[in-house]
């Protein structure tokens, strides 16, 4: 049954508890928001598409001279709150909610509960994600699994740190004026109605990452959307604090910028590498130059990956913010001691340079990787973060190094993998689970977007032949999908595979390689069909 409200439509099921999320005060909160700032996303959006296309003509990004003064002044961003003071780790992953009570008690300092890379945006999802968070504040709590194992929080628990949905992405279950609203708007908005006032009496506050922005101009449309929540809601200004995800190539030339726009809302920056290599390759895949090897040979010592990370340290601790590290995709391996040691002694070598380097923290995938991040942060950073360190303050980063291209190969076992690994993540996530373990990997929507967006590139450049000579075409994509999706059904199960969505994966997959036309995100096809 649809519940109306003065403009605002909930057309999405409304199951047991929904009513308690989508109260009518919550939803003219959320009214107001699309109604005060809902053309501005779209304009923004627009602005992505203008830039894309001068990219295509030549103009590669680069430092903005109209704010140049901005990247020469000397300012800081506002205080931290304590309990952001210590980020040495934060474990994310989807709002589930067993989930949610596993991360809040893995002795992680942080849990970024996630509406973005790592959650399928169904309904239920969107819904139920804020109800468990709701809980999770209130800290009632609970979940009884299947073999009756009960699930409670512990007395210390990880601070919340939400990350609502990119400004891409819409809620098509709430309409205003009969179109959809913003997907962003929808969970920052439902998280902050429902919750400020008991962060904040329990001494934390409403804190937020920022997924996937393009421009200082995005984080300033978020900043104006804080401004005006804290003053409808009754809250001192500067109470909202959000940690911006660097995650896209444009974003590296405005991390002043963005800082500044959010300079008494910010908690710092994020690097998001995965979203990050995505960004790199959609955004500069009409170059003639420009391809990268395989998805495997692409790492955060790649040149142009750590002048990234360098950069990130160098602007955040020069405004006295946070620097945080990203995700390394290894996760425990079960039943094979030997496998299961390596991929630990990759994290843990990932986490020891990102601190030796001066991160102010990281993230890691699973609970049983919090004790390995915690290891190397805490031999390599005796103090609660590196932000009074010079650590980085004399490099100098150049537009070339962040553009440099990385050399290495693009072998048969890397075009297999991508797709492989792709159609069995887009079947994953069209079943309503947005992150996977594949391979021993964690795979979300950031690392299913590089394997798609390579294959779709490989094919149309000149340059993407194989290491043995042969080039990548159509005809080649479409001999390896047959063969891998018989090995997919194989190691799954056929009864599996009948029941998991893969038609429907496969097609949406084929939509994306196949289309002359880049399709900008995955899930964007992708929520057609959700
Ligand atoms: C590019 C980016 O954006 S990175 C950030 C977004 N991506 C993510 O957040 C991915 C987070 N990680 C995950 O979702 C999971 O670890 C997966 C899907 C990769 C693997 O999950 P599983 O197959 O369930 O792992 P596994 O079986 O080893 O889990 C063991 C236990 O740990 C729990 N667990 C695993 N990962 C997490 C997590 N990130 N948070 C909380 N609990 C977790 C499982 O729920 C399970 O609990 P149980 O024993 O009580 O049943
Ligand atoms: O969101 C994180 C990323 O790596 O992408
Ligand atoms: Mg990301």
């Amino acid at each position: 049954m649809a519940t109306q409200t003065t403009g605002i439509e909930v057309v999405g099921a409304i199951k047991a508890q929904y009513d308690e999320i989508l109260t009518p005060e919550a939803l003219n909160f959320i009214e107001e928001l699309e109604q005060k700032f809902g053309a501005r996303r779209l304009e923004l959006l627009q602005y992505r598409q203008k830039r894309q296309q001068e990219i295509d003509n030549g103009k590669l990004p680069d430092f903005l001279p109209e704010t140049k003064h901005i990247r020469n002044g000397e300012w800081t961003i506002a205080p931290l709150p304590k309990d952001l003071q210590d980020r040495r780790v934060e474990i994310t992953g989807p709002t589930d909610r067993k989930m949610v009570i596993n991360a809040l008690n893995s002795g992680a300092k942080l849990f970024m509960a996630d509406f973005e890379d790592a959650t399928s945006p169904t309904w239920e999802n969107a819904v139920e994600g804020q109800i468990n968070l709701r809980d999770a504040v209130k800290r009632t709590i609970r979940f009884e699994n299947p073999n009756g194992k009960k699930y409670a929080l512990k007395e210390e628990t990880a601070v919340l740190i939400p990350r609502p949905r990119g400004l891409h992405l819409e809620e098509k279950h709430v309409l205003l004026d009969g179109k959809s609203i913003s997907g962003s708007f929808f969970d920052f908005g439902m998280y902050f109605f429902h919750n400020v006032k008991a962060l904040l009496a329990k001494g934390s506050g409403p804190y937020f990452y920022l997924p996937k922005l393009e421009s200082h101009l995005e984080a300033r449309l978020w900043n104006d959307v804080f401004v005006f929540a804290q003053e409808k809601l009754g809250v001192a200004q500067g109470t909202i604090k959000a940690t911006v995800l660097i995650e896209t190539i444009m974003a590296a030339f405005e991390m002043d910028e963005i800082l500044y726009e959010l300079k008494e809302h910010s908690a710092g920056l994020n690097c998001g590498r995965w979203d990050y290599i995505f960004s790199f390759i959609k955004k500069l895949r009409n170059q003639k130059d420009v391809i990268l090897p395989d998805r495997a040979q692409v790492t955060m010592t790649s040149p142009f990956m750590r002048s990234y990370s360098l950069l990130t340290i160098q602007t955040c601790h020069r405004r006295k913010a946070p620097a945080m590290g990203g995700m390394a995709a290894q996760i425990p391996v079960k039943n094979n001691p030997q496998a299961n040691e390596e991929a630990f002694a990759k994290v843990l070598a990932d986490k020891e340079r990102e601190a030796r380097d001066g991160h102010d923290g990281t993230w890691v995938a699973h609970p049983g990787l919090v004790p390995v991040a915690m290891e190397a942060f805490n031999r390599e950073m005796p103090t609660p973060n590196q932000i009074h360190t010079a650590k980085q303050q004399k490099i100098t980063i150049t537009a070339q190094d962040l553009l440099e291209i990385p050399g290495g190969t693009i072998t048969e076992a890397g075009v297999r993998t991508n797709i492989n690994v792709g159609i069995q993540y887009v079947a994953s996530w069209l079943s309503g689970r947005g992150a996977a373990p594949i391979y021993n990997l964690m795979e979300d929507a950031a690392t299913a977007e590089i394997s798609r967006a390579q294959l779709w590139q490989w094919i149309r450049h000149p340059r993407g032949v194989l290491d043995d000579g042969r080039k990548i075409t159509i005809e080649m994509y479409e001999q390896f999908k047959g063969e891998e999706l018989e090995r997919i059904k194989q190691e799954i199960g056929i009864q599996y595979f009948e029941n998991g969505r893969f038609d429907e994966a496969i097609r949406l997959f084929d939509r994306l390689i196949l289309n002359d036309e880049f399709v900008d995100f995955l899930t964007l096809p992708g929520y057609e069909q959700l």
